[in-house]
């Protein structure tokens, strides 16, 4: 596999770094960004957040906007985050924000035209960790968070993959994507009208039935201007009382849906993540 360096910035002692690469799962070329904080430098093999962005995000929103390095670099993780789906000339896409390319939903579609690169969950799963694990200074201790879209990405590949992740966190996710426009629209597209299908993709019907607990914690701002038709988070909690999942799920007063309500609380997210690493 090879991979291009496109950019190196210092950073609170450690470096932010994008790459390009041809990802063999999405068919097409990708970008992601690493952050290796210091201790990423001393020899030792640190731990990774992967971070999931929400709809119309690149790699960059979150490391630019979060305020996520400077406790990165406090707390020795590195964090990765991809791109929100595969692009390109040659990779289907729709005029709307919430479908296509930037609204992969990180799921494997099924459907064509889709099916042919928007195999997001794999990428995420698979594909991403193989590489950022034999190319940089990382462990296999690996969390996984996300806001909005990625938010449902992060919860669903967690409860998925119990194993594979010690920690999961989010911001607003999608909590009911089946229940919701923005996930109605996308699973039909992706996964096509068999609603079985879309269970295994979505945070809520999975907490119901889950067995196997990866810790998880959830901010929600309660100004938020999608939370009620889209994000349904009353859901997951609704879920989690089922199944006895140990979800800690806080909502927070007069804060909406954006960065600003992001960076209020990520070092929150950050520290958690570093306790459970930490086990
Ligand atoms: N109203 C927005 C919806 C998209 C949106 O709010 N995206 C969120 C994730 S769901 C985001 O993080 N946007 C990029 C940013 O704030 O940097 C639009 O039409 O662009």
């Amino acid at each position: 596999m090879t991979i291009e360096n496109l950019t190196i910035n210092k950073s609170f002692g450690g470096w932010h770094k994008q790459y390009s690469h041809h990802s063999t799962t999405l068919n097409c070329k990708m970008q992601f960004a690493i952050y290796l904080p210091p201790q990423a430098s001393n020899g030792n093999k640190i731990p990774v957040l992967y971070w999931l962005s929400g709809l119309t995000c690149t790699d960059e929103n979150f490391m630019q906007k979060s305020g996520a390095l400077r406790i990165a670099a406090e707390l020795g993780i590195a964090i990765v985050a991809p791109d929100t789906s595969p692009r390109g000339a040659e990779v289907a896409d729709d005029e709307g924000y919430d479908l296509g390319q930037g609204a992969s939903f990180y799921v494997n579609a099924t459907q064509a035209p889709w099916n042919r690169h928007y195999q997001m969950y794999d990428y995420v799963v698979q594909e991403l960790p193989k590489l950022i694990e034999s190319t940089f200074p990382v462990s296999a201790k690996r969390a996984i968070a996300g806001h909005s879209m990625g938010g449902h990405g992060a919860l669903t590949i967690a409860m998925l993959n119990p194993q594979r992740y010690s920690s999961v966190s989010a911001f607003s996710p999608i909590s009911n994507p089946m229940n919701c426009p923005w996930g109605q629209r996308t699973f039909s597209a992706y996964l096509g009208k068999d609603k079985a299908s879309w269970r295994n993709y979505d945070a809520s019907a999975l907490m119901q039935q889950a067995t196997q607990f990866v810790p998880a914690k959830v901010d929600q701002g309660a100004s938020d201007d999608f939370m009620i038709e889209q994000l349904k988070p009353e859901m997951l909690s609704a879920a989690a009382q089922v199944s006895g999942y140990p979800l800690d799920l806080t909502l927070h007063d007069g804060y909406d849906h954006s960065y600003y309500f992001i960076s209020s609380f990520i070092e929150d997210h950050l520290r958690f993540h570093a306790e459970h690493f930490n086990k």
